[in-house]
């Protein structure tokens, strides 16, 4: 699913410690996969870098066998849409949609996560109305402001809108940090819940090291650096 090999990445020309040196990472399809790191280690560098949304200086960085670091800025953007959801810290929701309209956003550029939404449901709403019901949002909310919403209501809008149409790819930049622990356990065992089904890898950046052992595999960013001095 993802193959990066000697990749180097700096977020300024000017900069003598490149801010990541992979020499190699693998991730299998299907894993669950635990990324945790000291803050400032480059764990949110490296997601984008996996989303196509910045590119390494040097080295391949493979998803789904298409070497990210070859593509144009417009070619890393439609892949994006197409293969990757994001889950994002902050949520990045529209406060002026409803959460219906915030999910269905999730394949709004994409004709293929469309297809394979509409292969689920009838229309695109009622397959936004499905996941946020499996993520647990009940429907009395389906419609109201995101504005009106609770830091763990929006997480599951967040999360239904990067799973719509089956991406294989999920990546999740710290979407627990605000919830308190028993909260934390049962939302992921959701996330869970919802890649087994299509059989979507999982990367989850945290800073909770107690999660690590809910997931199939842990990776620590500073042990698969290589050390340059
Ligand atoms: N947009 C940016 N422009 C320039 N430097 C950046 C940018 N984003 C991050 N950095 C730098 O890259 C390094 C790694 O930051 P990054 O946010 O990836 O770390 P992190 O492990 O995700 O941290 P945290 O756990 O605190 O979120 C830091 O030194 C940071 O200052």
């Amino acid at each position: 699913m993802i193959n990066i090999q000697r990749l180097s990445f700096k977020w300024h020309s000017q900069q003598t410690i490149p801010t990541l040196t992979i020499p190699s990472l693998v991730i299998e399809h299907g894993e669950h996969v635990f990324l945790h790191g000291p803050s400032g280690s480059g764990k949110s560098t490296l997601l984008s870098l996996l989303a196509g949304i910045n590119k390494p200086n040097s080295g391949t960085l493979s998803v789904l066998d298409i070497n990210l670091a070859q593509l144009s800025h417009r070619k890393r953007d439609a892949f994006r849409s197409d293969h990757i959801g994001y889950i994002f810290q902050n949520f990045n929701l529209l406060p002026y949609l409803s959460p219906l309209e915030n999910v269905m956003l999730g394949c709004q550029f994409s004709k293929p996560r469309q297809q394979n939404a509409l292969q689920q449901s009838d229309t695109l709403a009622l397959e936004a109305q499905r996941l946020l019901g499996a993520l647990g949002l009940s429907s009395e909310h389906h419609h109201r402001s995101v504005a009106d919403l609770s830091i763990g209501q929006q997480q599951r809008v967040a999360a239904a809108r990067a799973f719509i149409g089956s991406p294989e790819l999920i990546i999740a930049d710290e979407p627990t940090s605000a919830l308190d622990a028993a909260n934390r356990t049962a939302f992921i065992e959701l996330l869970f819940a919802q890649a087994n089904l299509v059989g979507s890898t999982l990367v989850f950046v945290s800073h909770d090291e107690n999660l690590q052992a809910l997931f199939n595999r842990s990776i620590s960013l500073v042990d698969i650096m290589e050390q340059v001095i």
